[in-house]
């Protein structure tokens, strides 16, 4: 199989237990939750998505025959010094395309390996860190990982739901202020608030800033 890759670039993770952390993110195309086009977002299972991840033009995006053409292409980025190599795959769904092969391939060139998943999907074998955001009206799968991260409010997942969970399925619980769409920051100011008192009052839950956006970089 081949990958289809929609960008890739280097940057800090911005979110969750990781924020800070000098990370090459490989977005995947394409999500089994949306289109990723406008006019079919209003029907789509999540709603939300801030981001575009249709086609494999952006910035260091293409498809990549073999593994280890895109490993490559990835450590590349990254730079020469092995010391710390981290990788973030994330899309669209990055587990529709992340497999033992690639997994590998990255193993060879020295990166850890993180994930960003909605959790629909099963996670394989030898992912070093799984965060999983699970999206109201689709299925939950992958039921236990590193760091859960839900986007916050979603009425139709309250973050009770997870409460039920073994006490070590997941390391961390986070809500994620819900961004919006060129609304002037409006939305992210009110979900914000509401999860800030949701943590108040829920202490097993933190808040996750999503830190790249408020410093400009990807
Ligand atoms: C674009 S998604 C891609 C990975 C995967 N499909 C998922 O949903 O986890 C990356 C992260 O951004 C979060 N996210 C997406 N849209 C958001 C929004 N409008 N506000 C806050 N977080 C958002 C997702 O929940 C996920 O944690
Ligand atoms: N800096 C940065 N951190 C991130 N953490 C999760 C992201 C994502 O889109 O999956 C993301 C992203 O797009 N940029
Ligand atoms: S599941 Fe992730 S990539 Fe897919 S539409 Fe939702 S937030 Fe975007
Ligand atoms: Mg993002």
């Amino acid at each position: 199989m081949s990958y289809s890759v929609k960008e890739a670039f280097k940057t800090l993770q911005g979110e969750g237990a990781q924020a800070g952390r000098a990370a090459v993110f490989c977005r995947f195309a394409g999500c089994n939750l949306w289109s990723g086009r406008e006019t079919d977002r209003a029907e789509a299972v999540c709603r939300f998505c801030d981001t575009d991840f249709v086609g494999v033009d952006g910035d260091g995006g293409g498809k990549f025959a073999r593994p280890e053409d895109l490993a490559a292409h990835l450590a590349a980025l990254w730079g020469p010094d092995r010391a710390f190599r981290y990788a973030v795959f994330t899309g669209g769904e990055p587990l529709l395309q992340l497999d033992a092969a690639l997994i590998a391939a990255m193993k060879v060139e020295g990166f850890e390996i993180a994930v960003e998943t909605n959790g629909t999907l099963p996670a394989p074998a030898g992912i070093d860190w799984i965060c999983v955001s699970p999206k109201a009206g689709a299925p939950f799968v992958q039921t236990w990982g590193h760091e859960l991260k839900l986007v916050f409010p979603q009425p139709e997942l309250l973050p009770d739901v997870f409460e039920t969970l073994d006490a070590d399925a997941f390391g961390h619980y986070w809500l994620q202020p819900m961004d919006g769409l060129s609304d002037g920051g409006v939305m992210r100011i009110n979900s914000t608030a509401a999860a800030v008192d949701y943590c108040q009052a829920h202490p097993r839950w933190r808040l996750s800033l999503q830190t790249h956006k408020m410093i400009g970089i990807p």
